[in-house]
């Protein structure tokens, strides 16, 4: 399984921490974006998600930085991908955008590539519908940060065959993650309730009952949170997560998904957190 190549596409947050875990499990990596100063940064941004991977994940280190780094080719052109037995997306969490990705991709990849799509909450079986074989489409929600959190949730979509579920378990198993395997709907079982927790802290302090500190804090040592809520939005990105409030909202149109005007305010103002070093906190 080792000799596979892995072409991820999108180094975001996501796609460089993944391009790291997978390409330090032994396969050939592929790590594209659509952007010249993402890719020129990659490699540096994966350099410092290997260091706090080392701090805070015992045995992290066993492989070599430099080994880890030569396994992964960065390019800003999709050049290689026709090669790769499994193609991980991890685009902006923007229907648009996947579906442009998609189109591309099917020109190119293999009729037999497996797709792992990494969506933080958009239905896998409207993605899914955008590939040429639906059948081996997966949604594969890694968790941030991917080199520390083990559990992945992995979404069935409508088409998805039980062949491809047992080699994406596989896949994930090889990568030493913990595959919960669940079936399809907007936001799955992680961001249909995570969203709403840190929706609800953004509006606590658009309401002026608390600090970001003080939710965080009340959180964290009252209910035993590793991080707490708001702490957790500046990790994922405010972007990313008014992004999924809005694909949330649409798809069940239920009010309880309204986003907190200060998160989008926020998010108009720049301030989205680690990735721009400003969100609830300076960093
Ligand atoms: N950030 C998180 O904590 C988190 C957790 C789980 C899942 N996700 C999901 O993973 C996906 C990626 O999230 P992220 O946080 O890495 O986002 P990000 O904004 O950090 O990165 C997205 C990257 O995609 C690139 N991109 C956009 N269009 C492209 C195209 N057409 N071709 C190539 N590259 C393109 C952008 O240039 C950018 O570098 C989203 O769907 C998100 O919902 C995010």
């Amino acid at each position: 399984m080792h000799n596979q190549l892995i072409a991820i596409i999108g180094a975001g947050v996501m796609g460089c921490a993944t391009a790291l875990d997978v390409a330090r499990a032994g396969y050939r990596v592929i790590l594209q974006d659509h952007s010249e100063s993402v890719i020129l940064q990659a490699p540096d941004v994966i350099r410092r998600e290997y260091r706090s991977a080392c701090f805070l994940k015992q045995g992290y280190g066993e492989v070599p930085l430099d080994i880890i780094m030569d396994r992964i080719s960065f390019r800003i052109q999709d050049e290689g991908v026709e090669e790769a037995n499994v193609i991980i997306e991890n685009v902006t969490e923007n229907i648009e955008s996947k579906k442009e990705v998609y189109a591309r991709l099917s020109q190119k990849a293999r009729p037999d590539a497996l797709y792992a799509l990494n969506t933080s909450c958009i239905s896998v079986t409207k993605l899914a519908s955008f590939l040429p074989d639906p059948r081996r489409a997966i949604g594969v929600h890694l968790m941030n940060p991917v080199p520390v959190k083990s559990m992945v949730e992995v979404i069935k979509g409508h088409h998805t065959t039980p062949e491809t579920e047992q080699e994406m378990v596989a896949f994930l198993e090889s990568l030493g993650k913990n595959p919960v395997v669940i079936e399809d709907l907007p936001g799955f079982v992680s961001n249909r309730l995570s969203h709403l927790l840190m929706n609800e802290a953004a509006f606590i302090v658009q309401d002026g009952i608390a600090t970001a500190e003080q939710v965080d804090a009340i959180m964290k040592k009252g209910f035993s949170y590793q991080m707490g809520p708001l702490e957790t939005a500046d990790l994922i990105g405010l972007d990313t997560v008014v992004h999924s409030l809005k694909v949330l909202y649409d798809s069940y149109q239920d009010p309880k998904f309204r986003c907190c005007p200060l998160l989008q305010k926020m998010v108009d103002a720049g301030h989205w957190g680690r990735k721009t070093g400003q969100g609830f906190y300076a960093y």
